[in-house]
């Protein structure tokens, strides 16, 4: 397992509860969305596995060491981080040299450092945009600098707080092939997302998380045709979340909600599973 956490509790100096006992496990290679409403606890989780955040109490290991043993250095040798806002982390005065701070910062050699961020730039779309100054770019282009910057220094995992915020038609598709391309290097993505269509099209497991707790945690295909009332993953119901209802089906793609409006039993996410179910179910539509 390249991520192991552990009954991870934590809450804010002001006593703000934020997890509460979340366990869960990624084996190398997975690409997992984390996904729940606001104030969920998935920024906390996800400062949590690159040690900007210590767990009150519990553990969080990446690649079997303990992240309470680790400086936040130690631990970017194994993490990469892309933050929300792309503010808190480019401060170089050109993009280029932005993507390179990192693997400059890890001891990379020229050579190293140069491949790596000339593959980081072109797989972000960036390449032309090197000696541009950061804050001259759009916020979308700012955030894949920030995701390019991570990428150069090729850790194992990737940590992704809401990657899609900001990216037209075509960074998304660009994103999307990105995360194909990790996934076929065999690196493991974790990704922050409110984003259902990215996280169905893209991801394979989906841990849900609501009030600090893992509510769900399974494949793409169970949670698109899970019951929306189902029981927390662990089995325990949860008195606070019962009261107010069910909110996870509210958290799946448009798509699949009408699909489930219409009766289909299928999971439907995307517009061509969509149209192919309709074709099926409606000879008079013309296939394309
Ligand atoms: N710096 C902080 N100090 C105190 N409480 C905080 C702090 N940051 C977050 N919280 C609280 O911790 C809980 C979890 O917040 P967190 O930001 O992890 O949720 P989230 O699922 O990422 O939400 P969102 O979808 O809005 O980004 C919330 O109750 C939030 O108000």
């Amino acid at each position: 397992m390249i991520l192991s956490i552990d009954s991870l509790t934590y809450a804010y100096a002001n006593g703000t509860p934020a997890l509460n006992g979340v366990t869960f496990q990624v084996a190398a290679g997975e690409r997992v969305a984390v996904v729940g409403s606001n104030g969920a606890g998935k920024s906390t989780l996800a400062r949590h596995l690159v040690g900007i955040e210590r767990p009150t109490s519990g553990t969080v290991e990446v690649e079997g060491r303990r992240t309470d043993e680790l400086s936040i250095a130690e631990l970017a040798r194994s993490v990469g981080f892309v933050f929300q806002n792309p503010h808190d982390q480019l401060h170089a005065r050109t993009v280029a040299k932005a993507v390179e701070f990192g693997p400059r910062n890890l001891g990379f050699t020229a050579e190293q450092r140069a491949r790596a961020c000339e593959w980081a730039l072109r797989v972000t779309g960036l390449t032309h945009h090197a000696q541009d100054h950061p804050h001259h770019l759009s916020f979308g282009q700012r955030k894949r600098v920030a995701l390019a910057s991570v990428l150069a220094m090729d850790t194992p995992l990737v940590v992704l707080d809401e990657p899609t915020t900001g990216q037209d038609h075509r960074s998304l598709a660009l994103l999307g092939s990105l995360l194909g391309e990790l996934a076929e290097e065999g690196r493991t993505v974790i990704a922050v997302t409110h984003d259902m269509e990215f996280c169905v099209q893209h991801f394979e497991r989906v841990i849900v998380l609501e009030r600090g707790r893992v509510r769900w945690d399974g494949t793409v295909e169970q949670w698109l045709a899970a019951d929306a009332t189902a029981l927390p993953a662990d089995g325990s119901r949860d008195d606070a979340a019962e009261r107010s209802g069910p909110p996870t089906d509210l958290e799946r793609p448009q798509l699949t909600r009408l699909a489930r409006e219409l009766g289909w039993s299928a999971p439907v996410a995307t517009v061509d599973a969509f149209l192919s179910e309709l074709r099926e179910r409606t000879p008079s539509v013309p296939a394309n």
